[in-house]
């Protein structure tokens, strides 16, 4: 079979070919493999056995490999930051907004890592896995008043009263935080509650003040708090997920002076204590340059407060944003240990500069712990062949979702690849430049922009993109009232539900008069 030309200037056919697991395994989930009949398998089990329970489009985590890298990440801090090699010790949060239920944080409590949220409903839910994980004993304190400020949070379900008062492993981020936000944080004593702007130092002093008189907090308890600077670093795969530098909405920033003002109003308010310094310069980073410049502007701020206040800030957080591998083009990302040991290593020296004591260390990966750990399962539905001129193809194929479950390529051009998986590749029948559509109504609905696939694909294969565990289904949506995949868990021949498909009947539930 003779292979169409690809349009001038496009990469040569047969350059995007979707990785095989064996020839790219940072890509994949580490249980994927080809089966004897050429299918993909997952977790031990074959690709009819997944479907058979969890039909297209299905996203599938494979839960050895959550652990495996929840498990790295706790403990490439650890090691690196641990006090026996003169260091403060280190910890690592994962960022639940990449993709959070309550089995996802339970899995990664398990593994030693805390989780950070940014909002009550992801609050809610690292609370109720600590719960589970912890078993952190219910306050004794907590009162009628207290209960009352905790119903005050739309979405905050009741079993929460119940939930621990030490929810050390918890962070909460945000910007914008309300005061009733911020009471609830304090109140279970989240360990990193991350301050935004000037606004919400006012917002968390009254907080503890009304918790101080329900009784939650004792007369002279101070709430822990941390500040989220803007280091003027700027980093990251896509302008939208950039964060470090001046011109956007979040933290206070480092070179106007203002981190400074608002770090000292905390050090001199008596209901609050400085717990630690944030930086978080982006997401989808590759070099781990910027993350050295952001730790040293960090630092320096921290060297400053202690000389203007006498207060040392014990923890310093250096955020998320290891990036990933998306596609066969990508690079493989820095591991763990990698990322762990290179901030060790600039935390190590610029606190011996300036003479100052190592603070502990936190981060809080979210893409590169979840990411490579699910696949995105979909079945073609439609194949169409557009002549671009002087020979040149492009073959649309379409999938039975879309946008709705990947917003990422049309929000950043993100690129993704896809593998025929319901069958091997047959070398002998030639290749061609595919695009992966949705089955929206946009015509920027587009799950993959070019990959290379075969010439003899057909409606009904299967197709795996991988590398969607992170900002896939958690930020799904139900555009063209399209009901959200569900994302199955598969491990040791076992798979179930860490979310079940959305229904119709969900979509309805919510309908007024
Ligand atoms: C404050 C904060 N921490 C952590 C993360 C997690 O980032 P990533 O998933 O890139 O590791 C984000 C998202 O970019 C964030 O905004
Ligand atoms: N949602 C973004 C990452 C931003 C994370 C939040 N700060 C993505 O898909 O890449």
């Amino acid at each position: 079979m003779t292979n169409p030309a690809v349009a001038a200037g496009e990469a040569p056919l047969g350059s995007l070919v979707a990785p095989e697991p064996t020839e790219r395994p940072d890509l994949w989930p580490t249980t994927v493999r080809r089966g004897p009949d050429g299918a993909l398998t997952l977790g031990g089990r074959t690709l009819t056995q997944v479907l058979e329970q969890a039909p297209t489009p299905v996203f599938v985590l494979d839960e050895a490999d959550l652990r495996g890298r929840a498990a790295a990440w706790a403990a490439a801090m650890e090691e690196e930051f641990w006090p026996r090699y003169g260091m403060g010790g280190g910890s690592a949060f994962y960022a639940g907004k990449a993709f959070l239920t309550t089995r996802v944080a339970r899995t990664v409590l398990e593994e030693g890592m805390g989780i950070d949220t940014a909002s009550r409903c992801e609050l809610a839910v690292g609370l109720a896995a600590l719960q589970d994980v912890d078993g952190v004993p219910v306050s004794a304190q907590k009162t009628a008043a207290a209960q009352g400020a905790l119903q005050e949070v739309d979405g905050v379900p009741p079993a929460l009263q119940d939930a621990p008062t030490q929810a050390t492993r918890l962070g909460l981020h945000g910007n914008g935080k309300t005061e009733a936000e911020l009471r609830v944080a304090l109140q279970h004593r989240v360990g990193h509650l991350v301050l935004d702007s000037a606004a919400e130092v006012d917002l968390a002093a009254c907080a503890v003040r009304s918790l101080r008189q329900a009784g939650v907090y004792g007369p002279q308890e101070q709430g822990k708090v941390m500040v989220r600077l803007t280091t003027g670093v700027h980093a990251g795969g896509h302008e939208h997920i950039s964060t470090g530098h001046e011109d956007q909405k979040f933290g206070v920033s480092v070179a106007s002076g203002e981190a400074r003002e608002v770090c000292e109003r905390i050090i001199a308010a008596p209901e609050l204590e400085l717990h630690g310094l944030h930086s978080h310069i982006g997401s989808q980073i590759l070099a781990l340059d910027g993350f050295r410049q952001a730790a040293q502007v960090v630092l320096r701020l921290r060297h400053e407060l202690a000389a203007a206040t006498g207060w040392l800030c014990p923890e310093v957080d250096l955020g998320g944003g290891p990036g990933i591998a998306y596609t066969g083009a990508d690079p493989v990302a820095p591991s763990a240990a990698e990322v762990a040991r290179a901030l060790a290593e600039v935390v190590r020296s610029t606190c011996a500069e300036l003479g100052d004591g190592v603070p502990h260390v936190s981060v809080e990966p979210g893409r590169s712990v979840v990411g490579p750990t699910t696949v995105m399962l979909y079945t073609v539905t439609g194949l169409k062949t557009v002549q671009l001129g002087e020979g040149a193809s492009r073959v649309y194929v379409s999938v039975d979702g879309g946008m709705s479950d990947n917003l990422r390529p049309a929000l950043y051009d993100a690129e993704y690849t896809a593998l025929l998986a319901n069958r091997r590749p047959d070398p002998a029948v030639g290749l061609v430049r595919a695009r992966v559509v949705g089955k929206h109504c946009e015509s920027g609905d587009v799950v993959v922009r070019d990959v290379d696939l075969p010439v003899d694909l057909a409606v009904g294969d299967v197709l795996a993109v991988p590398a969607v565990g992170a900002y896939g289904r958690s930020m799904a949506n139900n555009y063209n009232l399209f009901t959200r995949p569900g994302v199955a868990w598969v491990a040791d021949g076992q798979q179930g539900w860490v979310l079940r498909p959305e229904t119709l009947e969900d979509l309805l539930r919510l309908e007024g008069d």
